[in-house]
């Protein structure tokens, strides 16, 4: 349904995009899951037609996204990561006003998005300015959704919105996956990636890796534990040190360090003591999404 292939987009000096390559299945909630400035946007503007690649090539539905522009603007849904819709304009006004553009009517595509038009109903005359993060974001899904694509492209559509709308953001995507609509979504939080059928792991303008995110994690084969001290930033200093680290990286108030081969906690505990370090804690975790992609190379 889209594949990218080698696509690669520089702006002046800086790589956002290095051959690219994805392929997402029809009917697919796929997550694209990186930092800022690990080239999500660059791939949904490219996707979305509104960007040129410097090389490599993609299709939507079968169709080349260069060439066939039009057609694609017609099957997709694009949902920027900045709020674009008109500020002055009333919930309802600005739903009719992309109703329009693509020649059909709410009502037409009320079913599609009643789900989520009942929720921003009761502020219909409301100015699009004056709603809540939450609620911007399920105005923009509405209005990306009113002509009925069978592709979405969502930037980072929950950045910046409060955990509780976050969790109904995901809902309304997973309720709009029994309606046959293919999604693909970039997210920088990793904990959105468990609630996707495959995701792709960005790093500087690259993917890490792809798959469903319970075979991602499954293939993290090296031995992972967590280690707690009194001075976080020296033991992290040290850990890189310790002959058995494959990498270690601070994680909140632990640092996570995976290893080249199993060694018993009490001999990395030990190491910590000879070194000074106090209130040592070490235990063995199992990986998380996250585990998967600070290791990852
Ligand atoms: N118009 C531009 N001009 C110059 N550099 C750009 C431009 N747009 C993006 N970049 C750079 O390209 C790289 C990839 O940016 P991109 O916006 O695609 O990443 P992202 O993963 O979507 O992150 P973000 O959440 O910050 O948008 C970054 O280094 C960014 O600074």
């Amino acid at each position: 349904m889209i594949t990218a292939q080698n696509l690669s987009k520089a702006y002046g000096k800086t790589t956002a995009l290095q051959e690219v390559s994805l392929t997402i299945q029809a009917g697919e909630l796929f997550g694209l899951i990186g930092p800022d400035g690990a080239g999500k946007t660059t791939l949904l503007r490219i996707l979305g037609t509104l960007l040129l690649p410097d090389a490599g090539t993609a299709f939507l539905d079968g169709k080349p996204v260069v060439e066939s522009y039009r057609a694609i603007r017609r099957a997709i849904g694009y949902m920027p990561g900045t709020f674009s819709l008109y500020q002055d304009l009333t919930v309802e006004e600005n739903l009719h006003f992309f109703a329009t553009i693509f020649g059909t009517s709410i009502a037409e595509n009320y079913e599609l998005i009643r789900d989520i038009y009942v929720q921003l109903e009761p502020f219909k005359n409301r100015r699009a300015g004056q709603l809540s993060g939450g609620m911007k974001q399920k105005l923009a899904l509405c209005c990306a959704l009113i002509h009925r694509p069978r592709i979405l492209l969502l930037d980072e559509p929950t950045t910046g919105v409060d955990p509780v709308s976050r969790e109904e953001f995901w809902a309304m995507l997973q309720r709009l996956k029994s309606h046959g609509i293919t999604m693909l979504v970039s997210t920088p939080y990793m904990d959105e990636a468990s609630l996707c059928d495959r995701v792709a792991l960005m790093r500087d303008g690259q993917v890490l890796s792809t798959g469903s995110p319970q075979s991602l994690i499954e293939a993290f084969d090296r031995p992972l534990l967590a280690v707690q001290a009194d001075d976080t930033y020296r033991m992290l200093t040290d850990l890189r040190q310790f002959e058995s680290t494959y990498s270690a990286f601070a994680f909140g108030h632990a640092v996570h360090l995976s290893l080249k081969a199993p060694v018993w906690p009490e001999l990395v505990q030990s190491y910590l003591l000879n070194l000074k370090h106090t209130g040592v804690s070490v235990t063995p975790i199992a990986p998380s999404i996250e585990d998967v992609f600070i290791h990852a190379e």
